[in-house]
């Protein structure tokens, strides 16, 4: 085989692969394109992170304040759907759902009320721009697309109009291209450029007639015929020649796919579409005053390649990253293209506690506490752990939480809280943000960032090596002796298991982390968390499948605990004794326990009125300020029950301590986990 044809062979052969691996058709061998998009990405978060025009990670619409500011094109636009070089007409998203071969079906009939019709209205009206995305999906094109999504440029609204599509009342839209004077880069490769601005007929547009019943202009928007196209008319979406049964095999009017708009220096749209969020942080001093707001936590488009990259490292942006979301990391492994070595890292300056703390003297000399009854009120403990004052809530048949409250005294301590604060800052921790395990959307990365040492890898996110306490600095061990001084505090003697494993997560502004458990089969049942910097609100509610008594795809459990709190637990434990009695047949402890949780629109017993879809109020939270310590025992914790935690500042750390079973490491492993704290890495509780 001649070397070209070889590597042409090979290329169609990657691509394929290419496709399979992200779980997606072999494409279909069509033209290539004539240029390169000005920005792309191979995942849906990387994109909307990185344009502000479109935020959207679901539907095919981003709309916000009444304007819609960006649209995606990808697979399914819908019948009469269109795209050429300049103009794109679609479908408007909403009212529909997916049919068994994954196509969007309208269920109900759109009108102007809904938010993204109202949206691409007033965007029109006010001449807003739209920037167009085109996924490698769409197959109308009919060209292959570098990418998975592609920005195509900004574009005008010039029609909006309805149909009858599936027997119900969908709208579509036109967009036009505003810069027309450029050859698209997605037109086909060596096709003619364009006729120049001078060359182009303004005035071509379709006929429009007046409806005799509703008396109301429509476009001749069909070559088969003139139709009334308001949706509200007697005569809407009939031909004049009613013999014609449907109107499904209609092809657009010439002269509505040719018309084009004198550009209009006026029309100019709101972003640039390939924004530079680098450029507008600064460098040096300026850089580090906003390092870790929340537009610092933004994704950018690389200067080098325009892929639009995600914010994963504490420090900064790198455009290939060895850890990437499943579907974007076949790619790369597949991907002819070489990889891109662009990174930009920031000179992140320490930033003061005072920067995170609100409170007047950062520190209270004893915290006075107020417990809201909304939640669990905890036993209150002045004496056992002084200085710390001890709160403890107990879960009967659960576990428990302890939260030991910090003071001044303990902060401000030479190497405790206060330093550790600043001392964090200072190294280079390796903190980085994983693609979540289980997300709706792939490649959705966690809103924190993570470190783990030894041990298990952190179930939250992807599997990821963890270092070894040996790599682990004075200020990791000394976090850690905190933690393990906690354990012992929180747990009974004989059920202490010494912490040999640490997760450091770092918050950004407006970081957090959603509902989780840690519950990994390896670990122990004691987790101890260190919090350093801003204030957070923990939140612990029951498992939804435990407090309703059955799972999201309602099916009941079959072993109820009836835990207390939950749905209905005066009914389900009697029926529960009555099984175990053996009053009930399985079978009739099932029927009535469907009757009771499935089949009855409100719950009994709850403090507030639930649906039978809403999540467990939250029975526990906690205000955790810096230099406290949390520890959850109980392996049935982590089973029955969830946890979230939502920091308020600029700046948080969390140190979270667990005991890893040594059989579940690999035995040439075992020896990074040693941690034999020595010295002030061993804490007093002072
Ligand atoms: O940020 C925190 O305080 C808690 C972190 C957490 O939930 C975890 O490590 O599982």
């Amino acid at each position: 085989m001649a070397p070209l044809k070889r590597r042409a062979k090979d290329q169609a052969g990657r691509e394929a692969k290419r496709a399979q691996a992200v779980g997606r058709e072999t494409p279909r061998t069509e033209s290539p394109v004539h240029g390169e998009p000005p920005a792309w990405a191979e995942s849906r978060p990387d994109l909307c992170d990185a344009l502000p025009w479109f935020r959207a990670v679901q539907g095919g619409s981003y709309h916000k304040d009444g304007f819609c500011w960006g649209y995606l094109i990808d697979a399914d636009s819908g019948i009469r759907s269109y795209i050429d070089d300049e103009i794109v007409i679609t479908r408007v998203g909403g009212g529909c759902t997916k049919d068994a071969d994954g196509n969007l079906v309208l269920v109900k009939d759109q009108d102007s009320d809904g938010c993204i019709i109202s949206s691409l209205m007033n965007s029109q009206a006010m001449k807003v721009p739209v920037g167009l995305v085109i996924g490698d999906r769409n197959t109308l094109l009919g060209r292959t697309l570098p990418h998975r999504y592609n920005v195509m440029g900004y574009f005008r609204i010039t029609d909006i109009w309805y149909e009858k599509i599936g027997g119900r009342t969908g709208a579509k839209v036109r967009f036009e291209k505003l810069d027309l004077a450029e050859k698209s880069w997605w037109a086909g490769k060596d096709s003619p450029a364009p006729p120049s601005l001078a060359e182009r007929d303004f005035a071509v547009r379709p006929e429009t007639e007046t409806c005799a019943v509703c008396v109301r202009e429509s476009m001749k928007m069909y070559l088969d015929g003139w139709m009334c196209l308001n949706p509200s008319c007697a005569r809407f979406w009939t031909l004049a020649d009613e013999n014609r049964p449907t109107a499904d095999d209609l092809a657009f009017h010439p002269a509505f796919l040719r018309a084009r708009h004198i550009p209009d220096a006026h029309m100019q749209p709101h972003e640039s579409l390939v924004p530079d969020l680098l450029e507008t942080l600064g460098e040096g001093s300026a850089a580090a005053d906003c390092s870790t707001a929340r537009i610092a936590w933004k994704g950018i488009v690389c200067p080098q390649c325009r892929k639009c990259i995600s914010r994963r490292f504490w420090r900064g942006w790198k455009c290939t990253d060895e850890i990437m979301a499943p579907d974007t990391a076949a790619v790369a492994v597949t991907s002819a293209r070489p990889a891109c070595s662009f990174e930009k890292m920031v000179d992140m300056q320490p930033i003061s506690l005072r920067a995170v703390v609100d409170e007047f003297e950062l520190s209270p000399i004893k915290r006075a506490l107020y417990f809201d009854t909304k939640y669990a009120v905890p036993l209150v403990d002045d004496h056992s752990v002084a200085p710390y004052r001890k709160l403890t809530y107990l879960l009967p048949g659960v576990g428990s939480i302890t939260h030991f409250v910090a003071n001044r005294a303990i902060n401000r301590r030479t190497n405790g809280p206060d330093d550790l604060f600043r001392q964090l800052q200072l190294l280079d921790l390796g903190l980085r943000r994983y693609p979540l395990q289980q997300s709706v959307v792939p490649g959705t990365l966690t809103a924190h960032f993570a470190v783990n040492y030894q041990g298990m890898p952190y179930k939250y996110v992807v599997s990821v090596d963890s270092k070894g306490f040996d790599e682990a600095s004075d200020e990791i061990l000394r976090a850690l002796g905190r933690l393990s001084w906690a354990t012992e505090q929180a747990v009974q003697p004989d059920e202490v298991l010494p912490p040999n494993e640490l997760l450091v997560l770092g918050y950004f502004n407006e970081m957090k982390i959603g509902y989780h458990d840690d519950g990994e089969s390896a670990l122990g049942p004691t987790i101890a968390t260190l919090s350093l910097g801003a204030r957070s609100t923990m939140s612990i509610r029951m498992k939804y499948k435990y407090y309703h008594g059955y799972s999201r795809a309602k099916k009941l459990l079959t072993d109820d605990p009836v835990l207390a709190g939950c749905r209905g637990e005066e009914s389900r434990r009697t029926l529960r004794a009555q099984m175990a009695a053996g009053q009930l047949e399985p079978g009739q402890y099932d029927e009535q326990r469907r009757q009771l949780l499935l089949q009855t629109k409100a719950s009994t017993g709850c403090r507030r009125a639930v649906s039978r879809t809403s999540e467990a109020p939250v029975c526990v939270r906690l205000a955790v300020h810096h230099g406290d310590l949390v520890v959850m025992h109980g392996e049935k914790l982590q089973q029955y029950y969830e946890h979230a935690v939502v920091p308020e500042g600029r700046l948080r750390f969390a140190l979270t301590a667990r005991h890893i079973q040594p059989a579940q490491v690999a035995a040439g492993e075992r020896v990074r986990g040693e941690t034999i704290l020595q010295g002030e890495q061993v804490y007093d509780g002072r």
